[in-house]
């Protein structure tokens, strides 16, 4: 359900981490409603920007509007689900304890776990310890975490790292459905077939966007096949315009 609000807007984002500058100048909007792919090779600053946009990261300047507020405003507290590389859940609990412990926390009620628990596909291991549990499932009870309350805004750290590719369709297919209810979603990953997958693209490399475009204006405008190629092209453009 894309329409044209705007749920994310950034201009001139520059973020310093340690005594370096790692985003260098970054803009672009989130439309409502949509699924938008964060692309980019390790280190490029993906997990720098979803940090800025949930409000978590220092020495950002630049303008981050989130949800029409600044972000990290205490009122987008329960309005964005945000899911990083490392398992948030607690490994001694089992994942609907975790989810119970959670939903308290968030002022939400008990009968959501079940649609969360559903929604990432562990109702076989819903009384199962954390601790026990494989990194990819591990990885989807943070995300089970994540949906509770329903968030307008969720951005999500390379949430498919280590699925098997039957669950990551299931994963992409969720999102969509998220999106298709109103949720806008980021999405990183460094893995370049995933791209396909989303309404809209941001591509990143060295702090810099490199592009902002659906994944179909992409691979027309690099004349290339597939996103790998058409990020290739697009380095050697930008070399080549420097
Ligand atoms: N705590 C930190 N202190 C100083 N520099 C950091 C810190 N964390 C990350 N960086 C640097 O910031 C840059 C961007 O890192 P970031 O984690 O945002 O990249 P990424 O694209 O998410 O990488 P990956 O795909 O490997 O997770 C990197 O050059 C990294 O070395």
């Amino acid at each position: 359900m894309m329409n044209n609000a705007v749920a994310v807007s950034c201009r001139d984002v520059v973020v310093v981490r340690g005594d370096r500058e790692v985003l260098h100048g970054v803009g672009f909007d989130l439309k409502a409603g949509s699924v938008t792919g964060l692309l980019g090779p390790s280190g490029c600053g993906k997990t720098t920007l979803i940090r800025s946009i949930a409000g978590l990261q220092a020495k950002v300047t630049g303008t981050v509007q989130v949800l029409g507020l600044p972000a990290g405003a205490p009122k987008l507290r329960g309005r964005i689900g945000y899911v990083t590389q490392e398992p948030s859940v607690y490994g001694d609990l089992t994942v609907t304890e975790n989810l119970r412990f959670f939903a308290a926390v968030l002022g939400v009620a008990a009968a959501d776990i079940d649609r969360v628990i559903d929604a990432v596909d562990l109702r076989s291991h819903a009384d199962a310890r954390v601790d026990r549990l494989s990194g990819g499932q591990q990885s989807r009870a943070s995300l089970a975490a994540a949906l509770l309350g329903e968030p307008e805004l969720l951005v999500l750290d390379e949430p498919t790292v280590g699925l098997d590719p039957v669950l990551r369709r299931d994963l992409w297919e969720l999102f969509h459905r998220l999106a298709d209810g109103g949720a806008t979603l980021l999405v990183s990953s460094h893995v370049m077939d995933e791209a396909a997958r989303c309404d809209r693209l941001l591509l990143m490399r060295d702090g810099e966007l490199l592009a902002d475009d659906t994944p179909r204006a992409l691979l027309e405008s690099a004349g290339a096949d597939d996103m790998e190629q058409a990020f290739l092209t697009l380095i050697d453009r930008k070399a080549a315009a420097r």
